[in-house]
Order: structure tokens, then C-alpha cells, then sequence
């Protein structure tokens, strides 16, 4: 891994393909176990292309760099991140480890806020040949992406929140005009490219608490105001306890759902136990001109240490790295490569052999990772 990387999708000479920097935080718990055969995947599709290069830069962070050093995000690790085309994270945080305050460590909350990732894009889908503990909703299909505002709402409150005495506490929620208004073009323009594409009928949910609070309900009217400059584009509107519901009992009917920090959180998380686990969901926080790519779900101390650990969600965000770095820098193979690693991983989920034990399987995390690699080798071969 290299610390001095080439800036920004630089060609180092005339003809050689362009190279991107990506800081890679390994994070806590299961987060190194993941990390490593994702990079070194992604290693591998890079030069299997030769259209790309990638610089791996190790930086450290989280609660085991807390719990050694009394830091959880060096300045220095922010500054290599500030400095990356792409930030891969696994995840952060150990329940044993925690602030003076009584909070976990997780300066991944901070790394959002710093480099303004207002969107945080979590797709919720059956891959291919994949089933669901739903049955119905397994028949009839489901495929949508949620849209975390993953910069203020409740998260704003992070470290702010007050305890007064040891009597009651209190916690602000902040939705900003300036925030709301980036995240609902975001959604409504990738509804847009989802219609396009097929994946989607080109419809926006924006899923809030409007009949109760007052930031809800001003969430809700800048969606309106958005969504007049998108008439292309169906705009609805839905409380989130019915959301819950509805992503149960019919979640074929979202598209694009759109909705605070702290709603999101939960939802996403109710959306990878609907595919079938976290092991399967990935995201991507992106803002204006950086984003960090890492599974929805944490470090899973439960499994951690014992090989257990499903890399799909890790594999499945290094994918859409590849396809956000390939449309920033408008470089056609990266999408390729991306569409190629997605369809590596839905063609070992179809063949349901090599699966971890969240899915049902006894192979270790190595083996899946292995998987996916042989099966990318496999559509490589037949492209050529
Ligand atoms: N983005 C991040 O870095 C996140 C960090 N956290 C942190 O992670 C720590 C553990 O939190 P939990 O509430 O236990 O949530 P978790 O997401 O780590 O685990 C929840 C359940 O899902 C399972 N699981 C998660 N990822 C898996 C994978 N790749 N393969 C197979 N099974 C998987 C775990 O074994 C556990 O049973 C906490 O310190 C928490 O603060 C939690 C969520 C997100
Ligand atoms: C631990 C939180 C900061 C993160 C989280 O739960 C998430 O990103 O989904
Ligand atoms: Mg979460």
C-alpha cells in the first residue's frame, strides 16, 4: 500500500492508464477480516482491466486505535482521506469501547460530517437467484435504493446531546435547507437515471414523521419545492412507522425512498433483514466531491475472530466505488468493472454453494471472497 499517491485520476505518462488513491480504513471486529480479500479483489479487477490502477493507502482508525492510543480519528488518517478519489470503509466500534461521555467509539459519524456526505445510498434488492425470509415479497420481487441524509437530522446531536443531572436528557434534531435540498435532487436524479435504466418506474418516497414534528414537516415542504423542478418524476410522500410496515408487507412498491439520519439507519438495517442479512447490504456516503463506500451494517463482535463473516456487503460497496469513481472520472471501464464484480458476487449467491452462515452456508469468508474472485476470472474469460 502506498502512501504518496498520484493525485486524482493521474496518468503518470502519456499512455498509461489513469491511477485513483483509496484511503481504506480496516476499522474494528470483523472490519479487517472483510477488508482484506475485498482489496485484494479489487487488486486483482484492476489489473485484469489495465483501463485503471489503484492505490491502497492503510489508514488508522476506530475504537481499537481509541482503546490503544486515545485517538479515534488521527488527524493524519483524515488527512490522507481528505486527500483520496475514494475512501473503503469497514466498520467501526466496539461495544466495550466508549467516550468519556458513555457513547461508542464512531469516527465514521465524524468522517460523514467533515466531508459533507449528505447522501448515504443503500440499495435494497433480491440479487438474482437469491431468496428472502419474505416469502411474498420473495415472489413478487423488490428493488429500491434508500437515501440516508447521513449528516445532520438526530446525528447532529453526536456529542452534543445533554444529561442533566441524573434526572432526564436531551438530544437536538436539525434539518437544514441547504442539506434537504442536495438530498433531494440526489434522489430525484437518481430515480431519473434508475427509470432510464430500467431498474425503476422513476417514483420518490419521502419517508419523515410530518404529522407529528415541526423539523419533519419542514423536511416535507422542501421536498415538495424540489420536486417541482422534477415532474418527471413521481413524488410521494410516507410516515415512517407505515414505511416499516409497508417494506414487510409490500416493498415492491418503493423505488427511491428518501428520509433523515436516524430513520434511515434503522430502515436500512430492516431492509438487509428483508434480503436476507447484513452480510448482502451494501452503501456508499457520498457528497459533493468525495465519498466513503462500507456495508451498512458494524463490526460484528459476535463473530469476529472466527472466520464467519459474510464480505459480500464489503465486495457489493467496493463494486459501486468502481461505478462512482468511473462516472466521476468518466472512465467506461471502471463501470464495466463494477457491473462485472456485481455480477460475480449474484452468480455465487445463485449458485448458493459457497455461502457463509448468515445465508444458510458453512464456508468462511475466504471462501466467498474466493468465490466471487473465480467466478469475476469466469465472465472475464467468457467476454473475451
Ligand atoms: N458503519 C459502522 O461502522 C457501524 C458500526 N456499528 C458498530 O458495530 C458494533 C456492533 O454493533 P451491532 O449492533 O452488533 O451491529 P452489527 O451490524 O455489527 O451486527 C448485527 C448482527 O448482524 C451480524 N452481521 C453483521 N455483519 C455481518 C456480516 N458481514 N456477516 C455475517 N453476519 C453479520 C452480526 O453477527 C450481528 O448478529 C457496535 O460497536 C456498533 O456501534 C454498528 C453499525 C454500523
Ligand atoms: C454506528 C453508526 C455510527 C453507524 C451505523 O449504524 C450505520 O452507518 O448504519
Ligand atoms: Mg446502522
Amino acid at each position: 500500500m502506498s502512501v504518496s499517491n498520484p493525485p486524482s485520476g493521474s496518468t503518470n505518462g502519456r499512455n498509461a492508464p489513469p491511477r485513483f488513491s483509496v484511503a481504506v480504513f480496516e476499522g474494528d471486529g470483523i472490519g479487517p477480516e472483510i477488508m482484506a480479500p475485498t482489496v485484494d479483489l479489487l487488486s486483482e479487477v484492476a489489473a485484469a482491466s489495465g483501463a485503471f490502477g489503484l492505490d491502497f493507502t492503510s489508514v488508522p482508525a476506530g475504537a481499537g486505535h481509541y482503546r490503544d492510543y486515545g485517538v479515534s480519528l488521527p488527524e493524519e488518517s483524515m488527512e490522507i482521506a481528505r486527500k483520496s478519489d475514494a475512501i473503503l470503509l469497514s466498520a467501526m466500534g466496539l461495544p466495550e469501547v466508549r467516550y468519556p461521555d458513555g457513547t461508542e467509539i464512531s469516527p465514521q459519524i465524524e468522517l460523514r460530517m467533515e466531508l459533507g456526505l449528505f447522501a448515504g445510498v443503500r440499495p435494497v434488492l433480491i440479487h438474482p437467484g437469491q431468496g428472502s425470509p419474505l416469502k411474498v415479497a420473495e415472489k413478487k420481487g423488490f428493488d429500491f435504493v434508500i437515501i440516508r441524509e447521513s449528516t445532520e437530522g438526530l446525528f447532529a446531536s453526536h456529542g452534543k446531546g445533554r444529561v442533566n443531572g441524573d434526572q432526564s436528557a436531551e438530544e437536538t434534531l436539525v434539518i437544514t435547507r441547504e442539506v434537504s435540498e442536495k438530498l433531494f435532487e440526489f434522489a430525484f436524479n437518481l430515480a431519473r437515471r434508475r427509470k432510464e435504466t430500467g431498474k425503476g418506474p422513476g417514483k420518490v418516497h419521502c419517508v419523515d414523521k410530518a404529522n407529528v414534528f415541526q423539523a419533519f414537516a419542514f423536511f416535507r415542504k422542501i421536498f415538495h419545492e424540489v420536486a417541482e423542478r422534477h415532474t418527471d418524476i413521481e413524488a410521494q410522500t410516507a410516515y415512517v412507522d407505515a414505511t416499516a410496515l409497508w417494506m414487510v408487507q409490500r416493498p415492491e412498491m418503493f423505488d427511491v425512498m428518501v428520509t433523515e439520519n436516524m430513520f434511515g439507519d434503522i430502515l436500512s438495517d430492516l431492509g438487509a433483514g428483508i434480503m436476507g442479512s447484513l452480510g448482502l447490504a451494501p452503501s456508499a456516503d457520498i457528497g459533493l466531491d468525495s465519498a466513503v463506500f462500507q456495508p451498512c451494517h458494524g463490526s460484528a463482535p459476535d463473530i469476529a475472530g472466527k472466520g464467519l463473516a459474510n464480505p459480500l456487503a464489503m465486495i457489493l460497496s467496493a463494486s459501486m466505488m468502481l461505478e462512482w469513481l468511473g462516472h466521476e472520472h468518466g472512465v467506461a471501464e471502471m463501470l464495466d468493472a463494477s457491473e462485472r464484480v456485481t455480477a460475480a458476487v449474484n452468480d455465487v449467491i445463485g449458485e448458493g454453494r459457497i455461502m457463509t452462515p448468515d445465508l444458510g452456508g458453512s464456508a468462511n469468508t475466504e471462501a466467498v471472497a474466493g468465490a466471487v474472485l473465480e467466478a469475476f476470472n469466469r465472465r472475464l474469460k467468457a467476454a473475451a
